[in-house]
C-alpha cells in the first residue's frame, strides 16, 4: 500500500546527559542530507547517539520511515536499528584488506535484497576505490580510509546513514578531495542522511535540509536555503552569510566559457567549464556580493543582474542593513540576502515591497556532481 504522506525523520530527544539538557524535537523528510548544524557542545552528537539507540533517554520518541524505533513501550537495540554510522576517525580493521572492511558489515544472504539496495560495484565507483581494495588500511591516506569507512556503512545497506563529523579530522585540502565524492552519494542514492558539522562550508554544500541547534535545543527546521535567508536566525547575520541555490544548467557559451543555470526566479551566468544540460550544480551567493539597483544597470561589467523585489530589511549593527529578496518580476522565487550599508538604502529610497535589481558580484559554483569541476 502507499503511504499517504511522504515519509519522514521524528525524532523528539528529552532528558539530562550529566550536567546537560537536551531537549530536541524535529521531524525532517526521509530523503536527502539534513544537516544537524550548531555550536561545539549544543548537543548534536548526542542526537545522532539518541537516534543510533546508543543513548537512550527514556521518554523521548523517534519514528523513522513509519517505523518506531522508540516510544513509551519500545525501545530498539542499536544492533535492531537498519543505520549506517560514520564517526570523525575511520576505525577499519588493521588486519583486513579494504574489500574486507568493505564487505564486513554486508548482509550474507541475497535471499531478500532489497529493491534499493546498494551494489559493491556502485559503491567502489561511487567513492573511487577500485584501486584500494588489496591494500591494507594501514597504508592509506586520512581521506582514503573515511572514503572506506563510508563504502562499509554503505553496504551494510541501511535505511538511515548517520555522519558524525566525518570531515573534521581531515585537513582542509582532503576535505575539499572527499566533498565532491559525498555530493555524488548525494546526487545518486535515494537513501536519507543526518549529516553533523559545526563547519558550515560543508552544510552548504551537501545539506538538503536543516536542523539548527543551540543549547541542547533546536533553534529552526527547515529547507537550507529557507534557514539560511531568516534574518531572524545566526546564519543570515553572520559576516559571511549566504544562499545556496539547486541549479539546471541551461546551456554553455563555448565563446565565453559561461554557464547559463536556472534558479527559483532567475538565470544566472556562470564562468565554468562545460556541463552538460540539464545537470544540477548548488550555487552560493555571499550576501555580501549583492548589491542593488532601482534600473536595470546598462553600463556594467557585472554578469547577473535579476529582478527582485525586497521582502524584509533589519539593521546590522549600527551602519548596516541585511535585505532578504525574493527573485523575479513578480518577487515569487527563491530568497535571496544582500548586505548594504544603511547609507545606500536611504540614498536609493529603498523600503519593503519595492521592486529592484539584485547585481550579484560573484557567484560560487561547487564542482559538478560527477565529480568534475
Ligand atoms: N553521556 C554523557 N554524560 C554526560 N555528559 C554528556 C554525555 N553526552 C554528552 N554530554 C555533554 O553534552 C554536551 C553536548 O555534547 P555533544 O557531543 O552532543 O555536542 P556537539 O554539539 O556534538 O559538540 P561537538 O561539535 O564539539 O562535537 C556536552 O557538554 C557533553 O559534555
Amino acid at each position: 500500500m502507499r503511504a499517504l504522506s511522504p515519509p519522514s525523520i521524528r525524532a523528539a530527544f528529552r532528558g539530562r546527559l550529566g550536567g546537560f539538557t537536551l531537549d530536541a524535537a524535529f521531524t525532517v523528510p526521509a530523503t536527502g542530507i539534513t544537516g544537524l548544524f550548531g555550536p561545539s557542545g549544543c548537543g548534536k552528537s548526542s542526537v545522532l547517539r539518541c537516534l543510533a539507540g546508543l543513548q537512550h533517554l527514556p521518554g523521548s520518541n523517534c519514528e523513522v520511515g513509519g517505523e518506531v524505533w522508540q516510544d513509551d513501550s519500545t525501545f530498539l537495540k542499536p544492533h535492531h536499528r537498519p543505520i549506517g554510522y560514520v564517526f570523525q576517525e575511520a576505525s577499519l580493521f588493521q588486519h583486513l584488506s579494504v574489500k574486507a572492511n568493505l564487505l564486513y558489515g554486508a548482509p550474507r544472504s541475497s535471499g531478500e535484497a532489497r529493491a534499493d539496495a546498494v551494489g559493491f560495484d556502485e559503491v567502489i565507483e561511487l567513492l573511487g576505490l577500485s584501486r584500494l581494495l588489496e591494500r591494507s588500511p594501514r597504508n592509506l591516506s586520512g581521506g582514503e580510509r573515511q572514503r572506506v569507512a563510508i563504502g562499509r556503512a554503505l553496504l551494510s545497506q541501511p535505511k538511515l546513514l548517520l555522519m558524525d563529523e566525518p570531515l573534521s579530522a581531515l585537513d582542509r585540502l582532503t576535505k575539499d578531495e572527499i566533498l565532491p565524492f559525498l555530493e555524488r552519494l548525494h546526487a545518486r542514492l535515494s537513501l536519507p542522511v543526518i549529516y553533523v558539522s559545526h563547519d558550515i562550508t560543508e552544510i552548504e554544500r551537501l545539506a538538503d535540509h536543516l536542523v539548527l541547534m543551540h543549547s541542547g535545543k533546536v533553534l529552526a527546521v527547515g529547507p537550507l536555503a529557507e534557514l539560511q535567508s531568516d534574518p531572524n536566525l545566526p546564519l543570515a547575520i553572520a559576516r559571511d552569510a549566504a544562499v545556496n541555490f539547486d541549479a539546471t544548467v541551461e546551456s554553455y557559451d563555448t565563446d565565453y566559457g559561461l554557464l547559463t543555470l536556472r534558479i527559483d526566479g532567475g538565470r544566472l551566468l556562470v564562468p565554468s567549464p562545460p556541463a552538460a544540460r540539464g545537470e544540477l550544480r548548488r550555487v552560493r551567493i555571499a550576501a555580501s556580493d549583492v548589491s542593488l539597483a532601482r534600473e536595470p544597470p546598462h553600463a556594467s561589467s557585472i554578469l547577473n543582474a535579476l529582478p527582485a523585489r525586497i521582502a524584509s530589511v533589519s539593521p546590522i549593527g549600527g551602519n548596516e542593513v541585511l535585505v532578504v529578496l525574493t527573485l523575479g518580476r513578480d518577487g515569487d522565487g527563491g530568497r535571496l540576502l544582500a548586505r548594504l550599508s544603511r547609507r545606500s538604502w536611504d540614498l536609493l529610497r529603498l523600503a519593503e515591497g519595492v521592486d529592484v535589481y539584485a547585481q550579484i558580484k560573484g557567484v560560487a559554483l561547487a564542482p559538478g556532481r560527477d565529480g568534475h569541476a
